[in-house]
């Protein structure tokens, strides 16, 4: 567990970066620190690794106050993430992995054992290890920086922007490994973000600050959501609220029809549409009654939210949308107008 005290963060210069922070982050859990740039996310963050020191106020790591402690071997539980992956350019993506291993004493084949188990956990493609950083897209420089954070498995993990420098699409592929890897290593995590979407994407809490480095609210994403504390944080998540909200409503209710046991090949849905399958079982393609075939759109996971329901039925290009195992594989189908109907219920506009 982090537990800041009443922690305080003024400059020599006297720019109060952070102003009274008092929180804890439970084990295991993942905090989001939200703002606008230059509300002290980041400087309250560094406090934790000891890059910064508080002005007054402490901050305790495993209820240690974390002052006396010396930096450096202080540092080797902590994994730090930066935006573009902060790697080392004259190092091949395996060196820059193993180098904190090395860091701590381990022999080189030791290190690079380690390193390429860190790799494969964030899903690099193994032909990539023996490039160097320019030679990697921002996507996977980004992995890179994970893997390297993970490798001598901290039981913290700092993360600051560490996925704003890649364009949308690759940036919600690596939130939801990010996700995925959270969810096998529980590890104990600050991820700094002026992105909103982000941060009620991810974290378990979030912090919102605001100019001039106080903690506005500090909640689960649902009660930031729907129970903003003031102005500030309304302002924050006010735009498309409605719509963010669906994220937190169950699809449990959408009626859906059965797919049976689903073998490659196609399965025809109603008159106009077939269903492709691979061999995996996942789906493939929708295929219209002219035999054009079309990309399958999103599906909605077991235990998915409303918003997942909705993005299904917009992405398909048929009238329905597919609930999947959560691996690509079709469990069952919704139809587009029982969707409409429970976005309706919710709102209260049908009884
Ligand atoms: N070493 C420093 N000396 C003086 N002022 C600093 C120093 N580091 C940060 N600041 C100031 O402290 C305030 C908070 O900065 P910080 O980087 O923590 O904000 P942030 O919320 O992380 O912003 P960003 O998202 O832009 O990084 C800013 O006004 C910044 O200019």
């Amino acid at each position: 567990m982090i537990t800041f005290e009443n922690a305080t963060k003024v400059f020599a210069d006297g720019t109060t970066a952070v102003e009274g922070l008092s929180l804890k982050v439970e084990a295991g859990t993942l905090t989001v620190f939200v703002g606008p740039s230059g509300c002290g996310k980041t400087t309250s963050m560094r406090m934790v690794n000891k890059m910064v020191a508080p002005t007054s106020g402490r901050i305790l790591v495993g209820g240690r106050d974390i002052a006396g402690l010396p930096a450096v071997p202080h540092r080797l539980g902590i994994g730090y993430v930066i935006q573009h992956g902060g790697l080392l350019p004259h190092r091949t993506v395996l060196d820059n992995v193993a180098q904190v291993l090395r860091l701590r004493g381990l022999r080189k084949r030791v290190a690079r054992a380690r390193a390429h188990e860190a790799i494969e956990r964030v899903r690099l493609r193994p032909e990539l290890i023996d490039r160097y950083p320019a030679q990697l897209s921002g996507g996977q420089q980004q992995r890179v920086g994970v893997a390297r954070a993970l490798a001598a498995d901290p039981p913290i993990l700092l993360m600051d922007e560490p996925f704003s420098a890649v364009d949308p699409v690759v940036r919600e592929e690596l939130q939801l490994e990010m996700l995925r890897i959270q969810s096998e290593l529980r590890k104990t995590i600050i991820l700094v973000t002026h992105d909103i979407d982000e941060a009620l994407r991810l974290g378990d809490r979030i912090a919102v600050f605001a100019p001039g480095g106080a903690v506005q609210q500090y909640a689960d994403p649902e009660t930031v959501l729907t129970r903003p504390a003031n102005a500030h944080v309304h302002a924050l998540v006010g735009r498309d609220q409605g719509y963010r909200s669906l994220a937190f409503a169950s699809a449990d209710a959408i009626p859906t029809l059965p797919l049976g046991p689903v073998l490659a090949g196609r399965i025809r849905v109603g008159e106009a549409w077939e269903l492709e399958v691979d061999e995996n079982g996942r789906a493939s393609a929708w295929i219209d009654r002219r035999g054009a075939r079309r990309a399958p759109g999103s599906q909605v996971p077991p235990g998915g939210s409303l918003r997942a329901a909705l993005e299904a039925i917009l992405t398909s290009p048929a009238p329905y949308g597919i609930r999947g195992d959560g691996s690509g594989r079709p469990t069952a189908l919704i139809e587009a107008a029982d969707v409409y109907r429970a976005l309706a219920l919710r709102n209260g506009s049908l009884r």
